[in-house]
């Protein structure tokens, strides 16, 4: 008798990839490309495309959706998916010569089912790690060995943390150096009711303006017209209050000194293929960054970079809110 054929043999359906979470099951959305679901308690929710390694959903207790993604988003490569956490990588917009926002955020990473350890948090149950290294036709557009992982989690406390970790694999003795974003698209009611705390009075490179250094002015920052700022140095707590909403998120940053904070307004929402022309009144990013200083990696070197986001029900403070308190807390 013929013996059983190997799982994953030809004409035999491989088993999906396991994942070592419980709380993590891979799936295929309806446009065909796959992604991770992480489930934690109630109905919070996260989602994470293989394609770009791109968290593309974030619902808390109540199954609302805390990060924005676009109707006319399009799930299909080349195109980065429009929302969510597009991740900037080797190259944050155009600081340098290649695509806008590096490539990163347009290939399909894997999953990583033995990634080096991470500090242990027992409390979070729910996690995928992801690699991405790079394809013989990345190394002709940028000529150098990398190990790219990416552990998303979501927290027992509904929070989700985005941890980087790059290290240069060249075995050529070469350093290598490049600008990093979390491309992070926030939904919010309405962006006229909406005000950042935490970059008040810090310099920026305003991209509207060739890149030229201001200094911000006045207090929170409110949005009337298209802003695309790069705030340098900024805090590592940042603020996004939603009136309307009555919610306050908290963007945590550890390793990213920039912040970019971007909202496209009118014009530009029209003129992009994959956002709806009423959509910039429905979002807003806030990204954590690495862009005015490249970060620069010899070989067997790694860098990490953190992004953690929580939603605090603004009930309680509003009208009374105290920035501060949700700053410094
Ligand atoms: O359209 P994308 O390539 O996704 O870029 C969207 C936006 O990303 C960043 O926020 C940049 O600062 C903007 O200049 C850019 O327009």
């Amino acid at each position: 008798m013929a013996a059983p054929a190997p799982a994953g043999a030809a004409g035999s359906p491989s088993p999906p990839p396991q994942l070592p979470s419980p709380f993590a099951e891979l799936v295929k959305s309806p446009s065909g490309l796959e992604k991770v679901v992480l489930r934690g308690s109630r109905n919070c929710c996260v989602e994470v495309y293989l394609y770009g390694g791109q968290v593309t959903s974030w619902k808390n207790d109540n199954g609302e959706e805390l990060l924005f993604l676009s109707t006319k988003a399009i799930f299909k490569p080349p195109k980065a998916i429009r929302g969510g956490i597009p991740i900037c990588f080797p190259q944050f917009g155009t600081h340098g010569n290649l695509e806008q926002h590096g490539f990163a955020r347009n290939r399909f990473w894997t999953i990583d089912n033995d990634p080096p350890p991470l500090p242990a948090n027992p409390a979070i149950k729910a996690y995928v790690d992801l690699i991405l290294r790079p394809s013989e036709e990345d190394l002709k557009i940028w000529p150098h060995s990398f190990e790219f992982r990416l552990r998303v989690a979501l927290g027992p406390s509904g929070d989700l943390s985005l941890t980087s970790r790059i290290r240069n694999t060249n075995n050529d003795g070469r350093p290598f150096s490049y600008t990093f974003a979390y491309h992070t698209y926030f939904s919010v009611s309405d962006i006229s009711e909406v005000r950042v705390e935490g970059l008040e009075t810090m310099d920026y490179l305003d991209n509207l303006k060739a890149k030229e250094r201001f200094t911000e002015q006045g207090d929170a920052i409110v949005f009337e017209s298209e802003v695309d700022k790069v705030y340098l140095a900024a805090p590592s707590k940042i603020a996004i209050i939603d009136h309307e909403k009555k919610k306050t998120f908290v963007v945590t940053k550890e390793g990213l000194p920039d912040a970019v904070v971007w909202n496209p307004w009118d014009k530009k929402a029209k003129a992009m293929q994959d956002f709806g022309d009423g959509e910039y009144k429905n979002m807003l990013c806030v990204e954590p960054a690495a862009v005015e200083k490249p970060i620069t990696l010899k070989p067997g070197e790694e860098w990490k970079g953190r992004l953690a986001l929580s939603a605090v029900p603004s009930s309680y403070c509003s009208g009374q809110l105290d920035p501060l308190k949700v700053l410094q807390g």
